[in-house]
């Protein structure tokens, strides 16, 4: 039987809804909508689209989105000086800097500057301490929309063993914490890994997080794995085509063969971004307005 595939996109719509009803209800306490302000730098043209989507998201969930769009050129102490004015901002609960910077701005410095309170993306190090040391403070998105795929397919992931390919701070990290505060037993794997299929071969959980098409082959899988790919990477164009076709991490057509289920690229992990960046807006508004969240409302 082909692996059933994790309909991200589906599961994401699902989520913006329940976030959007709910924003509904929080801009009726509060007296105000809750607000994101997102800061895009230069002119990458992923980025581009991803602040669009963001915006677009933002609005249809009931929240306010203050979008602010800078040059390429700009001097790392005017990015500094809009983050602090938006950290005083009491219209904006959640902040986000859409990564990547431009080469001549330093991100660390950036991300750390924001207040830990409207970090949304969960990139700051108060955050990532928190998440370490198992405080409630705002996750990365992309990992905690994995978590919640995951948690939906599987329920309880108590003793299951997961491998996690890649160690970025934004990705690998979170996610390899998150499986363990789950009681998943948990490995990360990364480039120096020794004998990755051997590695792999183990896991009842893969998340592939390295950035390289198709590496993950479908004979490192064990057979009814879940398979969570968080790769997004453009081929190149086939002949005749201006456009290459989007692929994961892992070679999907073969892992149907012998997973249990696996999430697509694109409409799996993706979507999932901007519909938990919306959930942990709204967390954040709660915390900022001084309102309880209503418990299980998300
Ligand atoms: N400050 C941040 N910067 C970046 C983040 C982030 O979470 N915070 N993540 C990525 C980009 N990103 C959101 O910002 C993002 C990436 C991909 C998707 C998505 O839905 N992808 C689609 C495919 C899109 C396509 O056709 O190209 C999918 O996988 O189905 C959403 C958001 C880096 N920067
Ligand atoms: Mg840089």
């Amino acid at each position: 039987m082909p692996a059933q595939v994790i309909d991200g996109k589906a599961f994401a719509a699902r989520l913006r809804e329940r976030v959007g009803q709910e924003a509904a209800k929080f801009a009726e306490a509060a007296g105000r909508k809750a607000g994101l302000a997102v800061v895009l730098v230069g002119e990458d043209a992923a980025s581009q689209v991803y602040v669009r989507s963001k915006h677009k998201a933002t609005v249809a969930a009931h929240m306010e989105s203050f979008e602010h769009r800078l040059p390429a050129d700009t001097a790392e102490a005017d990015l500094l000086a809009l983050v602090a004015q938006l950290n005083a901002d009491p219209a904006v609960d959640g902040i986000l800097v859409q990564l990547p910077l431009p080469d001549h701005l330093d991100e660390q410095a950036v991300i750390a500057a924001i207040s830990p309170d409207k970090d949304v993306d969960g990139f700051h190090v108060t955050n990532a301490g928190r998440l370490a040391v198992g405080q409630s403070g705002f996750v990365p998105c992309t990992p905690l929309g994995c978590m919640m795929l995951l948690t939906d397919r599987l329920g309880d992931l108590s003793g299951l063993e997961a491998v996690v390919i890649g160690r970025s701070n934004i990705v690998g990290k979170p996610m390899a914490q998150l499986l363990l505060d789950a009681n998943a037993t948990v490995t990360i794997a990364h480039s120096r890994t020794r004998d990755l299929p051997a590695v792999v071969r183990r896991a009842d959980i893969v998340v592939a997080a390295v950035g390289r098409a198709e590496m993950v082959k479908a004979e490192w899988l064990k057979p009814q794995a879940t398979v969570i790919d968080v790769g997004i990477n453009r081929l190149p164009p086939e002949p005749g085509a201006d456009k290459g076709r989007l692929v994961g991490d892992v070679d999907y057509t073969g892992a149907q063969g012998v997973a249990a289920a696996i999430t697509p690229v694109p409409g799996g992990v993706g979507p999932m971004t901007i519909a938990v960046l919306l959930r942990n807006t709204l967390v954040a508004a709660y915390r900022n307005a001084g309102l309880d969240l209503p418990e299980g409302a998300l």
